[in-house]
């Protein structure tokens, strides 16, 4: 009933103590509170947090544009919503070093186990798109450090997250990889990798947890869990995948709404109100409460 009863602090030490068993971690993107839920009852290990959603969400593009608030009250609804450790997708950290510090002690207050910066410029833009650019390695490493210092929970995961393969190449991302672990990064997401073979030089080149973007429509394969596995990756995130599922039913069953005058043809596909109760644990309500559900849903409605 209402939220997680888990406290952040232990789905980060349990976050923590899986990765550090080196198997694959499973991290679907929430695209809402509720979607998260439905993440943890699949049996996945984590939710993800996207910057992508968020924007895309408020009907914004992925540029930036979002604030910390923003974000920060996102993290906090899903991340309560789950027992599962969540991982945000932080952006360049809204700013430069201090901000970045600030926005560390802001995401870690709204509960989240782990989150990203990336060493984009100022205003960030999808990592998926041409056109990027990248801040030099002493701001990056800056960012790094500031985020470290500033959390308050040891456990609080910092990944450090390179556009650079995109717009210098793989020797370069490879070396920006290590002078990020250098400055404290606890994890790495190397961002826009072209294959596997790409993933593992990355992974050999450095001794902490690395993240694989498995988004749709992108500059990467889509490679199985078994593969990623295989590569040694440590964490995968679906971050954008739940939203594209979602908006592509929501946008066909508008398309049969207009055509048919009616939403008859498209029952069969929707969510049924008592799976729906049943997320949202209407039982425990009434236990609480008998007033809370006092009315019967049929059976497969
Ligand atoms: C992971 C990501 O940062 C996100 O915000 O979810 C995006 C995903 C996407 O736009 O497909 C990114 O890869 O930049
Ligand atoms: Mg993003």
């Amino acid at each position: 009933m209402l939220y997680s009863s888990v406290p952040a602090h232990e789905k980060r030490a349990a976050f923590r103590a899986r990765l550090a068993s080196g198997e694959l971690l499973r991290f679907p993107g929430a695209f809402n509170p509720l979607s998260a839920r439905l993440i943890q009852e699949k049996g996945f290990e984590g939710v993800y947090i996207s910057g992508a959603v968020i924007a895309a969400d408020l009907g914004l593009p992925d540029i930036g544009l979002t604030t910390l608030t923003e974000v920060a009250g996102r993290g906090r609804q899903i991340s309560r919503m789950t027992d599962l450790p969540t991982l945000i997708d932080a952006d360049t950290g809204f700013g430069e070093p201090m901000n970045v510090a600030r926005t560390v002690q802001e995401l870690e207050d709204a509960g989240v186990a782990g989150l990203h910066i990336e060493d984009q410029v100022n205003p960030k833009r999808c990592g998926h798109l041409d056109g990027k650019a990248v801040v030099g390695l002493d701001t990056a490493t800056k960012r790094i450090r500031a985020a470290v210092d500033a959390r308050r929970d040891p456990n609080l995961l910092i990944m450090a997250r390179t556009d650079v393969r995109a717009v210098e190449g793989l020797a370069a991302a490879v070396d920006r990889a290590k002078a990020l672990v250098d400055a404290g990064a606890d994890a790495i997401f190397p961002e826009a990798m072209a294959d596997l073979a790409e993933f593992e030089a990355v992974r050999t080149a450095v001794d902490v947890p690395v993240l694989a973007n498995m988004t749709e429509f992108g500059k990467s394969e889509l490679f199985t869990a078994e593969q990623l596995a295989s590569a040694g990756i440590n964490i995968v995130i679906h971050p954008v995948s739940l939203l594209r599922i979602a908006m592509g039913a929501a946008e066909r069953g508008l398309d049969t709404l207009v055509g048919d005058g009616s939403l008859k043809a498209e029952v069969p596909g929707m969510q049924t109100r008592a799976r729906l109760y049943e997320l949202l644990d209407y039982a425990g309500y009434t236990a609480f409460d008998t007033n809370v559900f006092d009315f019967e849903v049929p059976t497969g409605r």
